[in-house]
């Protein structure tokens, strides 16, 4: 037996997960977790399917690829199916700040994430011995506005060598290009050092002393080209106090970053997260 990940999501009417579960059932699937979403404001049902099927050739799994290509075409559905435990291709980016990149480095040297770091892009030197310890490939590619497009190009070139399904961008401190954001749609998380929407841009720490608030945070959300405006997949918050420096809230806010941040490469890499115009929907 062999564990897959059945994802699909169409414009809601009803049959349509008594159609999946019933193809499951006739094909000797056994289900393990069925989660699903119907979103009134957009009328959209989303579907994630974890289940059990014998992978022996020519029953089980390629009968219910053939089900599933037929209920795609009645219900107009996006669907995916793939092996439980498959891995995602991963690149990180990653400017001065190391802490996201080493709990990720971490996480998945131990098998917590279902990630292949294929490589480290990063636009400073810093962290190629911690990379190259992990015997994974470290790039160094400077960015400046003038040399921004060729630097681009070449981050581009090694997704596609790489054969790159996700990029993250863990403290990597360059704002994206529209057109490279927008080749990236829906494949690249970004960690942003604040509880959005509050404080966007550069230094949020710094704003949310001015502002004397309570509460820092964190958000990992999709990158678009307007800066931190992506859909949001996961936040973490931490309580502080007005005896904080800024550096104190840039210590402070570390773990909530991380764990943010995993929280959303995990979560997408198990076809948990799905795009609902400018939110997400996450079926955890
Ligand atoms: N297209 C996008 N690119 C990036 C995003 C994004 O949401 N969309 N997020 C940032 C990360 N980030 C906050 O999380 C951030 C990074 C850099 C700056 C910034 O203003 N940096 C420089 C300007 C650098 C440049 O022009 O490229 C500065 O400090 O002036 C703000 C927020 C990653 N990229």
């Amino acid at each position: 037996m062999q564990d897959y990940i059945f994802t699909l999501e169409c414009a809601e009417r009803p049959g349509i997960t008594h159609a999946v579960t019933g193809a499951l059932l006739t094909h000797g699937g056994d289900i393990k977790e069925l989660k699903q979403f119907d979103d009134q404001s957009t009328q959209q049902l989303f579907l994630r399917i974890d289940f059990s099927v014998s992978d022996e050739p020519g029953n089980g799994v390629e009968a219910l690829r053939t089900d599933f290509e037929a209920i795609g075409e009645e219900f107009g559905a996006t669907w995916q199916l793939w092996p439980q435990g498959e891995k995602r291709r991963v690149l990180i980016m990653v400017s001065k700040f190391e802490h996201c990149l080493n709990d990720l480095l971490f996480r998945a040297r131990v098998g917590e994430l279902p990630i292949e770091i294929a490589a480290v892009v990063s636009n400073h030197p810093d962290h190629r011995e911690l990379v190259e310890w992990h015997h994974i490939p470290f790039f160094r590619i400077p960015v400046t506005k003038e040399t921004k497009p060729e630097a681009e190009a070449k981050l581009l070139e090694l997704v596609d060598r790489f054969e790159v399904d996700l990029v993250v961008l863990a403290r990597y401190m360059q704002i994206l290009s529209d057109d490279l954001a927008r080749e990236l749609t829906g494949r690249a998380i970004n960690i942003h050092h604040s509880f959005l929407p509050s404080f966007k841009g550069a230094k949020p720490y710094h704003q949310a002393w001015e502002r004397g608030v309570k509460t820092v945070g964190a958000t990992a959300h999709f990158v678009n080209s307007e800066l931190d405006e992506g859909p949001i997949i996961a936040q973490q918050l931490v309580e502080v106090d007005h005896a904080f420096t800024p550096e104190d809230l840039v210590a402070a806010g570390r773990d909530a970053e991380c764990k943010a941040l995993s929280n959303a490469v995990k979560w997408h890499c198990d076809g948990r997260v799905f795009l609902s115009g400018k939110r997400t929907i996450v079926l955890r």
